[in-house]
């Protein structure tokens, strides 16, 4: 299993992802996509869930209309590992 960040790791992790943001009380990290309309959030979604399955790591999100809100955690570990980063990596690389 994955250990959880230190929080210099984490620090260092966040710098290079595009817009994600810590959330203390979760330890975990968030981002809210917005998007045209429903059908490009859900494409969206469908990338990332393929992307996620075959990471063998799973975003908590939620969808309300154009808007995708992702939360990265690992439950495994209690908190962020650097598997919650590399996912939140692809998923940077799937929006560009
Ligand atoms: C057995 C399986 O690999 C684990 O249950 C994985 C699946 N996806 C997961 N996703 C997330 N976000 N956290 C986990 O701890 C986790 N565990």
């Amino acid at each position: 299993m994955a250990d959880k960040l230190s929080s210099t790791q984490r620090e260092r992790a966040l710098g290079g992802l595009n817009g994600w943001v810590y959330d203390e009380a979760g330890d975990a990290i968030s981002h809210v996509f917005k998007f045209k309309d429903f059908s490009e959030a859900f494409a969206f979604m469908t990338r990332v869930a393929l992307a996620a399955e075959s990471a063998g790591h799973h975003p908590e999100w939620s969808n309300s209309y154009n808007r995708v809100t992702i939360v990265l955690t690992t439950h495994d570990a209690g908190g962020l590992t650097t598997k919650d980063m590399a996912l939140a990596k692809v998923i940077d690389t799937i929006l560009v």
